[in-house]
């Protein structure tokens, strides 16, 4: 299974930059998410290395050859899509089929293959249903059967768990990354949610209105952004404004160590999750008082006031604090993360 590299890609449309220099390596085996809101180019990116869009600038290398070239049946790369594009009027076992036939694989060759991704997805026992006789699931899997069927080297999947219930969600994203892995195929996975790419990422490409702004694995591209952008993306953080002097974060709230040039104007970062309250008496620097609380079940998100600054901290501890509580504030100051103002 190939590497897949992006060199430089660029693409307009109607004259307006849908994307802008776009340089991504996938390595073998890889499972990499394009992860980014509505419009910022993840769809047209996924159908240029399909080879159904051609870039307009940039080169496109599996296993360090240009595919550029070779028509998208050739290349050896299958999209699915969010909505499985199945035929209606085919049942599964004709579905699944169907590339076989067009790449006219001969009729025992196909019985055995379209029989071996039945089993993958575990769908035995389905070759009779039309697609409207099945779940949204099933018909993933069914979408799924038939991109794989044809023993494609890229697969490339466009949001393929948006139209399912989470629970159903939760199943299928185990479901593909098994699969992923027992193939070893490369994939490049299109989603607009975060947590799914963080869960099953081995790296994610963060775009932000057609640019690819930071590149890493889960943990790096979520504790260590390396923009504001970036960091808002995955959620609402707190910023303490301070300056650094003599290695030194310095603010009204808090002085940590912070090895980094010297700055007047300097944001902290701190996540919500990496602020802990508790109870005030116990023996803590910062001292605050609970302004605000919404209960969410498995968490309970605080706001709180310390001096004249707010912040936002999520707690899952069985102690709950009420409005006007005062309250211990603890901050992991590993995590904290810095950025010039
Ligand atoms: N064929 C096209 N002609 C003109 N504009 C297009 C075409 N395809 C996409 N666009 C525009 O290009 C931009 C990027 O679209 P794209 O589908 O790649 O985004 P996306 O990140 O996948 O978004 P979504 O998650 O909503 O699908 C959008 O502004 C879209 O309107």
């Amino acid at each position: 299974m190939p590497q897949i590299k992006l060199v430089n890609i660029s693409k307009k449309f109607d004259n307006k930059a849908v994307l802008e220099n776009i340089d991504l390596t996938v390595e073998e085996g890889e499972l990499v998410s394009l992860l980014g809101p509505s419009g910022c180019g993840k769809t047209t990116t996924l159908k240029i290395i399909a080879g159904l869009l051609e870039p307009d600038n940039g080169d496109i290398l599996f296993d360090n050859s240009s595919v550029l070239d070779i028509p998208m049946e050739k290349r050896g790369a299958v999209i699915v899509f969010q909505d499985y594009l199945l035929f209606p009027h085919l049942n599964v076992y004709e579905n699944i089929e169907f590339g076989l036939k067009m790449a006219k694989v001969d009729k025992i060759k196909r019985m055995d293959k379209v029989n071996e991704m039945l089993k993958l997805v575990q769908l035995e026992g389905y070759e009779e249903k039309f697609p409207d006789e099945l779940s949204g699931g099933q018909k993933q899997r069914v979408a799924l059967a038939r991109a794989l069927a044809i023993e494609p080297k890229v697969l490339l999947l466009d949001e393929p768990f948006s139209n399912l219930d989470t629970r159903l969600r939760e199943t299928m994203r185990d479901f593909i990354v098994e699969i992923q892995k027992k193939l070893n195929i490369t994939t490049i996975l299109v989603t607009h949610d975060k947590e799914e790419a963080l869960m099953i990422s081995n790296k994610i490409a963060l775009m932000l209105n057609g640019k690819i702004v930071q590149f890493g694995t889960p943990m790096e591209i979520y504790q260590k952004p390396i923009s504001l952008d970036v960091a808002n993306f995955f959620g609402e953080k707190n910023y303490v404004v301070g300056s650094i002097e003599k290695g030194m974060f310095i603010s009204n709230i808090i002085t940590i160590k912070a090895n980094i040039d010297e700055a007047q104007r300097i944001k902290a970062m701190i996540k919500p999750e990496d602020i802990e309250l508790i109870d005030s008496y116990e023996d803590v620097d910062i001292k605050g008082t609970v302004k605000s609380r919404k209960y969410a079940g498995d968490r309970i998100y605080y706001t709180v006031l310390v001096k004249d600054v707010e912040l936002k901290c999520v707690s899952q501890s069985s102690r709950v604090f009420d409005i006007g509580d005062e309250v211990g504030v603890k901050i992991d100051f590993n995590n904290v993360v810095f950025f010039h103002k």
